[in-house]
């Protein structure tokens, strides 16, 4: 995605871009995370879409509880927007987005991705443009300049910036999902969270011998407590401590 940017000023112009492109675009495909799909939604974002068509995509699926997704989409549904959960790494999010598409709009599909940073807006291109056009990375904020990318068949893809509420930019759950970075003072407190959500509630400092197993150690064999909260951080990220939503709907 376009490199994300914190500052007023870019607000402004992504207010700019999105109303002057509302007109031209047949809708904007909307990207939250599924594991936090309210706190992930850029507020102001929403309301620049206006009434502008949208489709409302919970991606990283495979990492949220699915119980739980099935919840957030019914609940979205029922506001009358049109919500589904995709999981843009799987080979298969491309026939399923394409297929969901076109049973909500009708052609040409001239369409723009939207959505805070490190959701996987990038991923999801890439995935639907069938070629690595666009660069990924963990760290939020990673590409860079607006591109249209045009297919055959009509279809037009509009790679936007990324951008983030800054009201909830100490958010804790932000943090733990990468979409917003997370201060080095705070990373052992995120890593009690995210044992207490996924391990042992009653010993939420757990992972402090997690990284003493996985050798984050300094000299003398203690436990390198920012390397292994850094590690827990990651893991969580990548799923690798489980399927885990960050927030229910009310
Ligand atoms: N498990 C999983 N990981 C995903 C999925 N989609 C994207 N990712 C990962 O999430 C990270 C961020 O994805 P990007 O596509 O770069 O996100 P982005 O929204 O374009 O990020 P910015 O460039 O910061 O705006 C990458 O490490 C992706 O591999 C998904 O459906 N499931």
């Amino acid at each position: 995605m376009a490199k994300a940017n914190w500052y007023p000023g870019h607000m402004v112009a992504t207010q700019r871009t999105i109303r002057e492109l509302a007109p031209y675009l047949t809708a904007f495909i909307e990207i939250a995370d599924a594991r936090a799909p309210a706190i992930s939604r850029h507020t102001p974002m929403t309301r620049w879409i206006g009434r502008a068509q949208r489709i409302l995509l919970l991606n990283k699926a495979d990492l949220a509880d699915p119980a739980v997704t099935r919840a957030w989409v019914a609940a979205y549904q029922k506001q009358g927007i049109h919500a589904f959960a995709v999981t843009a790494q799987d080979p298969k999010a491309r026939t399923q987005i394409e297929s969901v598409i076109s049973r909500v709009l009708k052609p040409p599909y001239r369409l723009a991705v939207v959505g805070v940073p490190n959701v996987g807006k990038s991923t999801l291109l890439n995935r639907m443009v069938g070629k690595n056009r666009v660069a990924t990375g963990a760290k939020p904020g990673i590409t860079r300049g607006p591109q249209w990318i045009r297919l055959p068949g009509g279809w037009e893809w509009l790679d936007l910036p990324g951008v983030v509420t800054p009201g909830h930019s100490h958010d804790w759950r932000l943090q733990v999902l990468g979409i917003v970075p997370a201060p080095a003072e705070e990373r052992s407190q995120l890593a009690d969270r995210i044992w207490e959500l996924t391990q042992d509630h009653d010993n939420p400092s757990g992972w402090l011998d997690w990284g003493k197993r996985r050798g984050f150690l300094r000299t003398g064999g203690v436990v390198d407590a920012q390397r292994a909260a850094d590690a827990v951080l990651l893991a969580f990220q990548q799923g690798k401590l489980g399927r885990f939503s960050l927030e229910e709907p009310q």
